[in-house]
């Protein structure tokens, strides 16, 4: 696993000398509100961020990934001055090849074809601005193992819409469970956001959710 930070400021936000706990949630995933959580942490705000999500020429799904979650988070810190932004993407990558959410049947089951019986990467891009405008980010890569999947397998978990709205065409936290043989990396990064790494990010730019 490949974990890669990167700091920078960006000017536009007012700078603030207090400690804030508030944290708003630049995703529409629901998956992103439960994971955090998890660990305690409850968005003051959910912002979904609106960005084009159509990959450059030639750029990688790991780059892809960050380069989204940077976009979100610096399309929602604009309009939500002394809060912490957080925001996420996540990229299925089968060899090069990025794939996002499925637009529909067909499309979801060509993506389980392409993973059947093979070994995958799920990137993820986390990116959080502080009030102060810093921003952080960084990708965590996890590897995941299909194994071979029957007609009958893609049939039956198409017919379950589970796909509907995930990278890849799968969900690891649902019934596409059992096509998993091997993950080695962190889990809540393919379900949507590395617990792990956010706590990181967050406690590094001083977020501390709120006691009690
Ligand atoms: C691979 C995989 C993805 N996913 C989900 C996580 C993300 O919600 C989704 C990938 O799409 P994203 O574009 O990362 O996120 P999103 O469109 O759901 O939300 P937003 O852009 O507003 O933050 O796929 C799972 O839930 N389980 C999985 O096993």
């Amino acid at each position: 696993m490949v974990r890669v930070t990167s700091v920078l400021q960006i000017g536009s936000r007012h700078l603030s000398s207090h400690v804030s706990s508030k944290l708003v949630l630049a995703s529409a995933s629901p998956r992103r509100v439960e994971l955090l959580t998890q660990i305690g942490i409850t968005p003051a705000a959910i912002a979904p961020a609106d960005i084009d999500e159509t990959p450059l020429k030639d750029e990688s799904p790991r780059r892809l990934a960050l380069r989204l979650a940077e976009e979100k988070a610096k399309a929602v810190a604009d309009g939500h001055d002394g809060a912490y932004v957080l925001a996420a993407d996540t990229v299925v990558a089968c060899g090069q090849r990025a794939l996002g959410k499925p637009e529909d049947a067909a499309e979801a089951r060509k993506f389980l074809g392409m993973l059947s019986g093979r070994r995958h990467r799920v990137y993820g891009g986390i990116c959080v601005i502080a009030p102060d405008g810093t921003l952080r980010s960084r990708v965590v890569e996890t590897q995941v193992i299909f194994r071979s999947l029957n007609e009958g397998d893609i049939r039956r978990y198409l017919a379950s819409d589970e796909w509907q709205g995930k990278a890849g065409a799968y969900g690891i936290q649902g019934l596409a469970a059992v096509f998993i043989r091997q993950i080695s990396g962190s889990y809540s990064n393919v379900v949507g956001l590395s617990l792990y790494d956010t706590d990181a990010l967050l406690r590094g730019l001083g977020y501390f959710p709120e006691a009690g």
